[in-house]
């Protein structure tokens, strides 16, 4: 990120917005950049590597589910706040390794620090697992608020919108589905 130019930015939107608050807006530039750095930091590496490192696991270690992630994205149409809980989950291959939960949970984390759609997002930490751990199966639900639904345009306060993405072998039928979407649901 060009932070100079980003602060500059920033400082030109504020005047081109005609709003000056005086000391409240007068260091607002270098706060709102340090926002998005921290905002966009998925952008610096590539959020698989945390699927890298891996374990040993029993010849068949059945359904693994990880529900109730908490999940903070930014919409790539509005640059407003997207806000929800996600599920991962996959069915490790017989005889396959398995990874770390927390780093389901780092994966998921690092594509939410970009611009994201949620249908784009939850296919990409779905693909991710399966790709990287070639599983049977494996899925991602998310169950998310839209800024851009509640705080502005339609105004739809109570709006949650969810999408869910399978891959491999799991399809919307597929028992293991079933079970993870009622994980998900348990986890509030
Ligand atoms: N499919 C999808 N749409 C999204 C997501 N986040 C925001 N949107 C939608 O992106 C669309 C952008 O539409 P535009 O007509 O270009 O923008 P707009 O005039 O601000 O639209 P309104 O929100 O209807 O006022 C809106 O319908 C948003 O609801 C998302 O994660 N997935």
């Amino acid at each position: 990120m060009d932070t100079t130019r980003a602060v500059a930015a920033v400082e030109e939107l504020l005047a081109a917005l005609e709003v000056n608050e005086a000391d409240h807006t007068a260091d607002t530039p270098r706060r709102v950049v340090r926002a998005w750095q921290e905002t966009l930091a998925g952008y610096q590496a590539d959020p698989r590597r945390h699927l890298a490192r891996t374990f040993t696991a029993p010849d068949d270690p059945g359904l693994v589910v990880v529900a109730g992630l908490h999940l903070v994205t930014t919409c790539a149409h509005h640059l407003l706040p997207i806000v929800g809980r996600a599920t991962v989950a996959y069915r490790p291959a017989p005889g396959a390794p398995v990874v770390g939960l927390s780093k389901l949970s780092r994966v998921v984390a690092d594509y939410a620090a970009r611009l994201q759609v949620q249908e784009r997002l939850g296919w990409q930490i779905a693909s991710a697992v399966q790709d990287c751990l070639a599983p049977v199966g494996a899925g991602c639900v998310i169950t998310a608020v839209h800024g851009c639904m509640t705080v502005r345009g339609v105004r739809q306060p109570t709006a949650v919108t969810t999408t869910a993405v399978w891959t491999g072998t799991w399809t919307p039928e597929h028992p293991d589905v079933e079970m993870v979407v009622a994980e998900h649901r348990a986890a509030g």
